[in-house]
C-alpha cells in the first residue's frame, strides 16, 4: 500500500522507492528517504510517544514562532504553539501517477482544553505530504472557521540530516538582511551561509526558489544536497545549536549538532492576520540537488479575499504587480520573492522550471475548478471585485481575453485551421489553489478559452512548441518531446537593479525607477532591430516588477540555444555577483552598438543618478559608486571633496568625480589606462540593462504570457508607462458597463468584443500590429514559395 498507517505513524512509499514516515503526533515527518537515502534529521533522542515535541523531522509551528509575548494573545501558548505538540489524524490519501500523498487535519476541537482557552479561535489545519521520486512537498492550509480574526506565525521547522555540518553551506540567502537571534543584532547576508557556531537567524522575505542545501560532491562533479522551494511562505530561519545549546537539550545528543542543519521556511518575522472565514496557505519542496533533476510542482499562493491586509494580484496589465491594499485602502506594491545575484549564479538549477514539473487536472488533491456560480453577471458589485477574487479572473477570460489575435500570433499561419504551432505549444498554469500544471496544450482556440473559463488561471506560461503535443509528453519514451521553436525572450527584471536603485527594492517598482526599464527597452529594442534585422518585436509588462521581449520573426523562433546564448551575450555588459564593485568590462574604443546605446543611457543616467534615485547626496548611495574607481588616493579625494560639501548639487559632485580622475591621469599618465574611461564604465554600470540570461537561453524556459492575467500588457512605449497606474479588472468592468449604458445595443450597431470597450483596447491593438507584422511575413514567404514551384 503506497499509504499505511502503523500505529502512531503513517508510512507513504512511492514505487520509485522513495520513502516518508509522518507521526500523528504533530504531524510531524520524521523521515524523508529518496535515491537510497534518508534525507531528514531525527535525533536518537528524541521523544516519539508524544509526551514532547519531537527533536527531529519537520515539527510543524503554529500559531506561534518561539515564545508569544504578553500582550499578545499567543503569549501562553507554548513555545512554537500547539500544532507539533497536538495529535492530528489523517484525513486522506490519495495517489497518481508520480506521486503518493497523504493529508493530515488538526482543528480547534483537537486540541487540549489549555491551548484551547489561552488561544480560543476556531481553526483547521490541512497538512499534505506530496511524495515524489525524488522531491517531497509539504503543505500547510489554515482556514479560519471561527468568526473573529486570529494571528499566527507557522513554520516547517526542517531538520537537514547532512554528514558534516562544518562543510554545509546554505546558498540563496545571500545579500538578504537577517536578524541573528543569538547575538541579537540585524545583519546582511554576504554569500553563503557557512555554520561555525551556534546560528539561529531569521532572514524575512527570503525568496522562494533555489535555496540550497549543499553538503558534498556526487561523483559526477555536480553539488549534492536539497533544494527548498517554498510557496506562501515569506521567511526562511537557519538554526544549528552547536556544542554549548546542544548540551543544554535533553532529547539531542551532544554531539549531534555535528549532522544537522534545520533549514525553515515559514511565516515568522511578523504575524499573519486571518480574518473570519479566511484561508491561507504555504509549502514547500524538497528536492535532490542532482544535476539533472529539478524540482517539482508549485505556484504562488494567495490569501483568500478577507486575508486582512489583502494581497490583490492586481489583476491587469499581463504584470502581476502584487499589491497590497491596507485597510484604509492605500495600495503598495508589496516583494513578490527574488533571488539575488550571487545565487542565481551558484544554482545549478537554474532551469528550474524545466523539467519534472507536472501536476495534471483530476490528479492532484488541492486541484479544483473555479466554482461557477462566482461569476454572476458583468454588472456584478465592484466590492466584490476589490479582492483576489476567483471572479476577476472568470470575468477577465470571459470579457476581455484577446482569444483572436492570441491564437492568431500563437498559431502563425495566416489561416484559421490552427497548426502544429499553436497545437504542439506548452501552455501552463498557476491556479489559485496552488495547482501548477505544466505541459498543457490545446487542440485550437476553444478548446483553451474553455479551459482558460473553466480553471481561471492566476497565470499563464508559454512554453516551446514541441514536435509532439506536450499533453502526449507521458505517452512517449522519455527524451521523445523535443523542442522545436520558440519566441527569443528576454526579461528584464527590476529586482536586478536593486544594488543602484534606492527608490524601493525587491518586488516594488515606482515611476522613478521606472525609468531604467524604459532605458532597458530602448536599448534592447535598438540593437535586436539594428544589429540583428529582427522586425517583430512585442514589449510586455511582466506584471510584477519588469518588462519581457517577445521576438516573434521566424529567424529568431527557429533559433538554437547556442544562438540564444550569442545574442546575450553581445548585449550582456553587466557582470559580476554583488560582492563586486566593477561590474562593466569594455574597451576603449567602443564597438557602433554600445556607442548607440552609450548615446541612451547618458540621456537618462542624470535623471537617474542626480534626481530620482539620488545616489549622490548620501555616503551610503555614492561609496557604491566609488568602489567603481580603481584607485584609491582618487577614491578617497573624492570622497573628501563630497563630504566637505554635502549639499553641492549633485551635477557638480559628478563633475569634481570628472576632474578628480583628470587630474589623477594628468599627474601620472600611466594611470590613464585604468582611469580614462571610469565615468563612462560609471554610466553603463548605472544606467545599462541587465537581463536575466536563463529566460533568453533556453528555448524550452517557460515565460509568462502575454495577457494572461493583466491585459494591460503591450506597451509600445515605455517612457509614457506607468506600472502603479495599470487598470485592475474592476476597472475594466466599470468602463464596459458604461460604455454598454452609453451605447445601448442596436441591431445595426457595431458588433464590438468587449475588450474593445475598455481602456484594454490600445494594448490590444499594439499586440494586433505585431500579429499582423508576423503574418505578413508569413504570406510573403508563402508567396515566394508559389512563385519560385511556378519557376520551372
Ligand atoms: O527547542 P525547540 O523549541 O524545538 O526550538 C528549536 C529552535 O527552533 C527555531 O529554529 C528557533 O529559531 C530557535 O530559537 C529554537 O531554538
Amino acid at each position: 500500500m503506497p499509504v499505511s498507517q502503523q500505529s502512531d505513524k503513517t508510512v507513504l512509499t512511492h514505487p520509485s522507492g522513495s520513502s516518508a514516515e509522518v507521526y500523528l503526533y504533530g504531524a510531524t515527518l520524521t523521515s524523508w528517504k529518496s535515491a537510497g537515502k534518508e534525507h531528514i534529521f531525527l535525533s536518537e533522542k528524541a521523544i516519539l510517544d508524544g509526551s514532547k515535541a519531537i527533536r527531529g523531522g519537520i515539527p510543524l509551528v503554529f500559531p506561534v514562532f518561539g515564545k508569544g509575548k504578553a500582550p499578545h494573545v499567543t503569549a501562553s501558548l507554548p513555545q512554537h504553539g500547539f500544532a507539533r505538540i497536538s495529535r492530528w489524524k489523517l484525513a486522506n490519501s490519495s495517489e497518481d501517477a508520480h506521486s503518493v500523498t497523504a493529508q493530515f487535519g488538526l482543528d480547534h476541537t483537537m486540541i487540549s482544553d489549555e491551548y484551547r482557552k489561552a488561544w480560543p479561535y476556531d481553526f483547521s489545519l490541512i497538512y499534505t505530504v506530496k511524495l515524489s521520486a525524488e522531491s517531497i512537498e509539504t503543505h500547510l492550509k489554515i482556514h479560519n472557521v471561527g468568526d473573529k480574526s486570529f494571528d499566527f506565525n507557522t513554520l516547517l521547522h526542517t531538520y537537514f540530516l547532512i554528514p558534516d555540518v562544518h562543510k554545509v553551506r546554505v546558498i540563496g540567502l545571500s545579500g538578504l538582511d537577517y536578524h541573528d537571534k543569538v547575538s541579537s543584532k540585524f545583519s546582511k547576508q554576504e554569500g553563503e551561509v557557512v555554520i561555525r557556531n551556534e546560528v539561529d537567524s531569521v532572514y524575512a522575505n527570503a525568496p522562494s526558489e533555489n535555496i540550497q542545501i549543499q553538503y558534498g560532491v556526487q561523483e559526477q562533479g555536480a553539488a549534492e544536497g536539497i533544494n527548498v522551494h517554498k510557496n506562501g511562505l515569506g521567511d526562511i530561519v537557519v538554526w544549528n545549536p552547536w556544542s554549548e545549546r546542544a548540551a543544554g537539550l535533553a532529547d539531542f545528543g551532544d554531539e549531534e549538532y555535528h549532522r544537522m542543519i534545520c533549514i525553515e521556511a515559514g511565516q515568522v518575522a511578523e504575524f499573519i492576520a486571518l480574518a473570519a472565514g479566511a484561508s491561507w496557505a504555504g509549502s514547500q519542496v524538497l528536492s535532490l540537488l542532482t544535476g539533472s533533476h529539478h524540482l517539482v510542482v508549485t505556484t504562488c499562493l494567495h490569501p483568500s479575499p478577507a486575508y486582512s491586509s489583502t494581497r490583490t494580484r492586481s489583476t491587469m496589465s499581463g504584470m502581476d504587480i502584487d499589491s497590497t491594499t491596507t485597510s484604509d485602502g492605500i495600495r503598495a506594491t508589496v516583494e513578490a520573492g527574488q533571488m539575488d545575484n550571487q545565487s542565481a549564479e551558484d544554482e545549478l538549477d537554474h532551469l528550474f522550471d524545466l523539467d519534472d514539473q507536472e501536476v495534471f487536472k483530476g490528479e492532484n488533491p488541492w486541484h479544483r475548478t473555479a466554482p461557477a456560480d462566482l461569476f454572476t453577471s458583468k454588472n456584478a458589485d465592484m466590492d466584490d471585485l476589490s479582492a483576489d477574487s476567483p471572479r476577476q479572473f472568470m470575468l477577465f477570460y470571459r470579457h476581455f481575453f484577446p482569444a483572436k489575435p492570441y491564437f492568431q500570433w500563437l498559431n502563425y499561419d495566416t489561416t484559421p485551421t490552427p497548426s502544429k504551432s499553436f497545437m504542439n505549444r506548452e501552455f501552463s498554469f498557476h491556479l489559485s489553489d496552488e495547482t501548477f500544471m505544466r505541459y498543457q496544450s490545446y487542440k485550437n482556440m476553444d478548446e483553451l478559452k474553455s479551459e482558460l473559463t473553466r480553471l481561471c488561471p492566476t497565470r499563464i506560461d508559454l512554453g516551446a512548441v514541441y514536435n509532439i503535443r506536450p499533453k502526449d509528453k507521458n505517452l512517449v519514451r522519455a527524451g521523445a518531446m523535443v523542442a522545436v521553436f520558440k519566441e527569443m525572450v528576454f526579461d528584464i527584471d527590476m529586482t536586478d537593479y536593486d544594488e543602484i536603485r534606492t527608490c524601493c527594492s525587491g518586488g516594488d517598482v515606482c515611476i522613478k525607477c521606472w525609468e531604467f526599464m524604459t532605458v532597458a527597452l530602448k536599448i534592447i529594442d535598438a540593437a535586436l532591430r539594428d544589429d540583428f534585422g529582427f522586425k517583430h518585436l512585442l514589449w510586455v509588462y511582466s506584471g510584477r516588477r519588469g518588462i519581457h521581449c517577445w521576438v516573434g520573426d521566424e529567424r529568431a523562433r527557429m533559433m538554437t540555444n547556442e544562438q540564444r546564448k550569442a545574442i546575450v551575450s553581445y548585449l550582456e555588459v553587466i557582470k559580476g555577483g554583488a560582492q563586486q564593485g566593477k561590474k562593466v568590462k569594455l574597451p576603449n574604443v567602443l564597438h557602433p552598438s554600445l556607442s548607440r546605446s552609450y548615446e541612451i543611457i547618458q540621456e537618462h543616467f542624470r535623471s537617474l543618478v542626480f534626481s530620482s534615485q539620488d545616489i549622490l547626496t548620501q555616503p551610503e548611495h555614492w561609496e557604491k559608486m566609488l568602489a567603481i574607481i580603481p584607485d584609491e588616493a582618487v577614491k578617497a579625494q573624492i570622497r573628501e571633496e563630497w563630504e566637505n560639501a554635502p549639499t553641492r548639487a549633485p551635477s557638480q559632485k559628478w563633475g569634481d568625480l570628472q576632474t578628480a580622475i583628470g587630474d589623477a591621469i594628468s599627474d601620472s599618465p600611466k594611470k590613464k589606462q585604468i582611469l580614462e574611461h571610469i565615468p563612462r564604465d560609471i554610466i553603463f554600470q548605472y544606467t545599462y540593462p541587465r537581463l536575466d540570461e536563463k529566460v533568453s537561453t533556453d528555448v524550452r524556459h517557460l515565460l509568462k504570457s502575454p495577457f494572461c492575467i493583466h491585459p494591460k500588457t503591450a506597451i509600445e512605449t515605455c517612457e509614457e508607462f506607468d506600472p502603479s497606474a495599470a487598470p485592475t479588472v474592476p476597472q475594466l468592468v466599470k468602463e464596459l458597463n458604461e460604455y454598454d449604458a452609453e451605447h445601448p445595443a442596436t441591431e445595426d450597431g457595431p458588433k464590438l468584443q468587449d475588450w474593445q470597450k475598455t481602456s484594454l483596447r490600445g494594448h490590444v491593438e499594439v499586440f494586433e500590429r505585431f500579429v499582423k507584422g508576423i503574418h505578413k511575413d508569413i504570406r510573403d514567404k508563402k508567396r515566394g514559395e508559389a512563385s519560385k514551384s511556378l519557376d520551372f
